[in-house]
């Protein structure tokens, strides 16, 4: 089974188009835990575009270090970010290359190049009990650096795959995704996935073996507007509990 993560990012980015606290970000992670989602993911960005600082410690007040169901931050691990989670205490975060300016996410780290760097800030995360995991592109050169860093996991970052799907070019990009995983098993690194899952796309993917969690937001968040929230949960909760 692979547990499923909602990233909230889009609740927020609805909410910050108004001038009022509608929708709120709480209510909805309650909504999704309601209709048994295991993990609530936000990536604060530091110009607040969607999720804001204060919504990740209303969050954090939700979802404390220890609960059933986890919560992780995802973000580029400035001293700033790296405060703001030491004070929310998730049970995992998620360390992402992201320049400021960035429209998403588009690239993992090169571990190799900041190998010490990642390995005070997972240390430093660590001392608070909180997992960290570190967003990779598939690679098994740079999948042979995390061991370095102390991560206990790697986010496999997915959209190479999600734009391969239904054409030719996936017999050779899924390969490399399931080649990574397997090498960071074999390293002792358990393996996570995001960015562009969906609906679709998303049981092929986790035909790789023992992917413990997907976050996904984006095309979840236009999933439920065009078929539902209890609907599109139970399609994707289904996907994740067949996996292996
Ligand atoms: C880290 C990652 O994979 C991203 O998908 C991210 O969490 C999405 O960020 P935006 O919602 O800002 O595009
Ligand atoms: N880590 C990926 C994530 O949280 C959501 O990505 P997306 O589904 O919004 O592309």
């Amino acid at each position: 089974m692979t547990k499923l993560s909602v990233n909230l990012n889009k609740i927020a980015l609805l909410r910050n188009s108004r001038g009022r606290d509608f929708p709120n970000v709480v209510a909805f992670a309650q909504k999704f835990i309601a209709l048994g989602v295991q993990g609530i993911t936000v990536h604060p960005r530091q110009d607040e575009r969607h999720i804001t600082r204060q919504d990740t410690l209303d969050l954090a007040q939700l979802l404390p270090w220890g609960s059933a169901v986890e919560f992780n931050i995802e973000g580029y691990p400035s001293e700033d970010f790296l405060q703001l989670v030491e004070k929310a205490r998730p049970a995992q975060c998620t360390l992402v290359p992201d320049a400021p300016d960035q429209l998403t996410s588009d690239h993992g780290w090169d571990v190799i190049k900041h190998r010490q760097a990642l390995a005070k800030m997972c240390s430093r995360l660590q001392a608070q009990g909180i997992r960290v995991s570190i967003f990779l592109d598939p690679s098994l050169e740079q999948v042979e650096a995390v061991p370095a860093t102390g991560a206990e996991r790697i986010e496999l970052y997915t959209e190479a795959y999600a734009a391969a799907y239904g054409s030719n070019q996936l017999e050779s990009v899924l390969p490399s995704y399931a080649a990574t995983a397997a090498r960071a098993q074999a390293l002792g690194i358990e393996v996570n996935a995001g960015h562009d899952l969906d609906l679709q796309n998303l049981s092929q993917f986790l035909q790789i073996p023992a992917i413990k969690e997907v976050s996904i937001g984006h095309a979840l968040m236009v999933e439920c507007i065009e078929q539902g929230m209890t609907s599109v949960v139970a399609q994707y909760l289904t996907i994740c509990g067949e996996a292996a």
